[in-house]
């Protein structure tokens, strides 16, 4: 192992997915500073080569709604200084445990990735409504004889430009949805626990103080919060029953926020109209799991952030602050 200060390339993954390559592209930028070492288990590592590591970099598992990244770990390497996420969220790192050995945390700040996460938002919104991923499928196998039988095939089909829009969470990410829904000319709620007046003229949204009215007036309804003790379920079989039985349910920010068995029994009712999550509890849901088997569903695996130029940013970030956490300088983007 390299001589100066490492920092531990770290995902919960089982079998870990591959350090991002744009990690290792940034990193001879860093190389006076400290060396990566690619994903390996801290429990297979030497003492010496434990002692080494004065920084983690997470690379996978920010959906996880437990501590993946806790004191077991932070307890095997007593020179850690600084644990680093390229991800806004942070549940996945036990920030009390590390705050309480001394360790600073970094993030990347919202308004780096809201535009790439609100892009996607809209486009499983668009996938959901216009029956998108479903006609691709069907496109491969089935020859229509009439418009008639594709109708049938894709019904409901429904138009976005003009409905309601209701936005749970009015962060970065929120505010970024509204901007592109405005180009559709929806009407826009939005529930937060804050009201964000002086946004409200300029992104044409009406903050709606009461869920269960956002929940019943909305024909689409977007998640984008994080997962915390005040947003885990958020979303659970009575919420699901406020809503239209026209209405889809988008979920962009934490799996956790939405009580999945509830979501799975209310599409099997019909109590909703369908489901796109971009994130899901857990991530990596298991492959059998009944919502894969549904139509009116879609799910894809958390990648709402991945852009190539939301990447550069968020990994120049994390390699900042593992930099400055390492001379024992503040971080320039702390939790
Ligand atoms: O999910 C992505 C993030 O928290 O940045």
């Amino acid at each position: 192992m390299a001589s100066s200060p490492v920092v531990l390339c770290y995902s919960s993954f089982n079998p870990p997915r591959p350090a991002f390559d744009v990690l290792f592209e940034l990193a001879p930028a860093y190389e006076s500073d400290f060396t990566l070492l690619d994903l390996v288990a801290v429990a297979d590592l030497k003492e010496d080569e434990r002692a080494k590591i004065e920084g983690i970099i997470c690379t996978g598992g920010y959906a996880r709604t437990d501590h993946e990244l806790g004191k077991e770990i932070m307890d095997l390497l007593p020179n850690l200084k600084v644990i680093s996420t390229p991800s806004t969220g942070i549940n996945h790192i036990d920030v009390q445990a590390a705050t309480d050995r001394g360790v600073r945390v970094g993030r990347s700040p919202g308004h780096f990735q809201s535009d790439s996460v609100a892009e996607f938002a809209f486009g499983l919104l668009l996938a959901s409504a216009r029956s998108i991923v479903l006609a691709n499928e069907v496109a491969r196998t089935t020859v229509f004889s009439s418009g008639q039988q594709k109708i049938g095939v894709f019904s409901p089909i429904q138009q976005v430009t003009g409905s309601t829009l209701g936005i749970i969470g009015f962060g970065n990410i929120g505010r970024a949805v509204a901007a592109k829904a405005k180009g559709f000319n929806m009407k826009i709620l939005y529930y937060s626990r804050t009201r964000k007046k002086d946004q409200e003229k300029c992104l044409g949204v009406s903050f709606c103080p009461d869920l269960k009215k956002l929940l019943q007036e909305s024909d689409f309804v977007i998640l984008c919060l994080p997962y915390t003790d005040q947003t885990k379920h958020i979303i659970s079989s009575k919420e699901l029953c406020l809503m239209k039985p026209t209405a889809t349910l988008i979920n962009v920010g934490r799996g956790g926020t939405i009580n999945h068995d509830d979501l799975t029994a209310a599409l099997h009712n019909g109590v909703i109209r369908g489901v796109a999550l971009d994130v899901t509890e857990p991530d990596n849901l298991p492959k059998d799991h009944p919502l894969f088997k549904m139509q009116n569903v879609i799910i894809t695996p958390h990648i709402a952030t991945y852009t190539e130029s939301t990447f550069l940013k968020v990994f120049t970030t994390a390699m900042d602050n593992l930099k400055a956490g390492i001379k024992g300088e503040e971080l320039p983007y702390p939790v």
